[in-house]
């Protein structure tokens, strides 16, 4: 799925009423129909209390006086407060002169603020995509008195204040706290990053049947893998699939009081469909391996406690490294050859970026499509500190077009840059899964998926992050997310790829 900027949604709804022969008027009432919807399911009109809906005097607040109309025909009491301005959209006005006499308008004034109960319910049609510039005057107040009535707030396309594709310019203004925000079509850029969660709340996105021809054409560079995605499926094992195709890979992992690492990673690996999976450990970690993997190959160090050599890597058709490795100078060596010889593909991972942090000119070694799985700290130790989610996501894109690699940004919405700069989000995965272990887990997917001759090296990457969150789902509904442990998404991940499976 795209994820458009506000502009392009602009240019989404000309497209849809041209190639559906529909008026905006009629276009909205789509979209008024479908919050209704969403309200009919999730709070009973008997239940729901007064609401009250907040309307600005663009298309937003055109849909808020739509939706009030609707909310009231079905029994919801509504009260409307309008902010006073010079002019306002012609679907506003259509919708203002529809809304029944029974329904109470006030119009809002700075030092007459509506009274809002706590926990009452309150429908933000202020502003959405057409918001400009920071919100200041009377809508800033009634965004301020907003947020302190500790109100249900849902908001329409946006919660007033937040633009939909950047940072606010002004960190000042204040931005409407929503508990649930409802967009429409696609979900934005704003909802996926951390710093407007405050914000945004819990999202859905609305189908309101926009033109698919003008998103399949519409250029971005970001993308929200979700469940269905036909384009990261994992292909049916074909009857005379045998180990070789779906390859032999070798995990470089552990050091004394890490070798969990190594088992967990080993453990994905397998569950993530390898043909075969040989570990490369240290001494100390031979007997605990071998007994809890039986079904992976088991390599000894020369050294008892971490990694210093790099085996023949002519078995191959992957190589991961990183997990619980530490961080010896012998380790870099290890690292460092890897990078100068392997022509197979790579995963890099844990204490592997954090090496190549802190020896960046092995950067320049990394061969094209090697995928990086850094959390944000290890992101930050190969680039330099963000000043906000947005300024991450440039230095990723810089990233991935410089060294022509895969990373995984993880986090919620853990995000896959792709070489040509094209990201895309993850829709799965919960936060039960930020356990101890739970990374060493991905890489052993991403290591089986890589290895798999079937794959290319974005398809296997992004499937991987996707069936790591859909079995950190799984098992959070057995487990509960606090109770989720690591070794939980290992066995998970065959019904997550099973559910993935085309
Ligand atoms: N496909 C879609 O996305 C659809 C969008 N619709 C709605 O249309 C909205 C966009 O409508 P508009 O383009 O009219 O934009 P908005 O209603 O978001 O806001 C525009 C109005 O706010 C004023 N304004 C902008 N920044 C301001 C500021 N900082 N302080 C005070 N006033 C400010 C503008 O002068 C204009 O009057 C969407 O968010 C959505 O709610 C729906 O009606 C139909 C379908
Ligand atoms: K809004």
């Amino acid at each position: 799925m795209k994820i458009l900027t506000a502009a392009q949604t602009h240019q989404l709804d000309q497209a849809t009423m041209q190639a559906q022969n529909i008026t905006s008027t009629e276009l909205m009432e789509r979209a008024a129909g479908a919050l209704a919807e969403w309200f009919y399911g999730e709070f009973h009109s008997n239940e729901a209390g007064e609401i009250l809906v907040l309307c600005g005097p663009g298309n937003n607040g055109g849909d808020g006086l739509a939706l009030a109309r609707l909310l009231h025909a079905a029994g919801y009491a509504v009260r409307v407060a309008l902010l006073p301005t010079e002019k306002q959209s012609a679907d506003w006005q259509h919708n203002r002169q529809h809304l029944p006499a029974a329904v109470p308008v006030a119009e809002l004034a700075a030092g007459a603020l509506p009274a809002i109960a706590p926990g009452a319910l309150v429908i933000d049609a202020l502003f959405g995509t057409g918001l400009a510039r920071p919100l200041a005057g009377l809508a800033a107040a009634v965004v301020a008195h907003l947020n302190q009535a500790r109100a249900h707030v849902v908001a329409v396309d946006l919660p007033s204040g937040l633009l939909a594709d950047g940072p606010q310019p002004d960190p000042g203004a204040p931005v409407v706290r929503a508990s649930y925000t409802l967009g429409f079509g696609l979900p934005k850029l704003a909802f996926l990053l951390p710093q407007n969660a405050d914000y945004v709340g819990e999202w859905h996105v609305l189908d309101i049947g926009l033109d698919q021809d003008f998103i399949d054409q519409a250029a971005t560079p970001w993308h929200f893998t979700q469940l269905a995605d036909a384009n990261v499926a994992l292909p049916r094992r074909g009857r005379f699939g045998y180990k070789n195709t779906f390859g032999h890979a070798l995990l470089l992992a552990g050091s004394r009081g890490k070798m969990g690492a190594a088992v967990l990673s080993a453990g994905a690996c397998l569950r993530g469909g390898v043909g075969l999976l040989t570990a490369h450990i240290p001494g100390v970690g031979y007997d605990v391996f071998q007994t809890t993997r039986p079904e992976a190959m088991c390599l000894t160090d020369a050294q008892a406690d971490f990694v210093s050599e790099l085996p023949d890597l002519g078995p191959y058709q992957a190589v991961g490294i990183g997990p619980g490795l530490g961080q010896a100078d012998a380790t870099r060596a290890v690292l460092e050859e890897l990078l100068r010889t392997a022509k197979v593909p790579l995963v890099i991972d844990a204490d592997a970026l954090n090496l190549l942090g802190a020896h960046r000119e092995l950067l320049e070694l990394l061969p094209e499509n090697t995928v990086l799985t850094p959390h944000i700290g290890e992101f930050t130790r190969l680039t330099e500190k963000a000043h906000d989610d947005y300024h991450r996501l440039d230095l990723l894109r810089a990233f991935i077009q410089k060294h022509r690699c895969v990373v995984v940004l993880k986090g919620a919405y853990t995000a896959v840059g792709a070489p040509d700069g094209q990201v895309y989000f993850n829709s799965t995965g919960n936060p039960g899964m930020g356990t101890g272990g739970s990374g060493d887990v991905l890489t052993g997917l991403v290591l089986a998926l890589r290895a798999d001759q079937r794959l290319g090296p974005l398809h296997a990457t992004r499937l991987a992050v996707l069936a790591h969150g859909h079995a950190g789902d799984l098992a959070a509904a057995e487990t509960g997310e606090a109770g989720l442990i690591a070794g939980d998404l290992v066995a998970h991940i065959g019904p997550a790829l099973q559910a993935l499976t085309v």
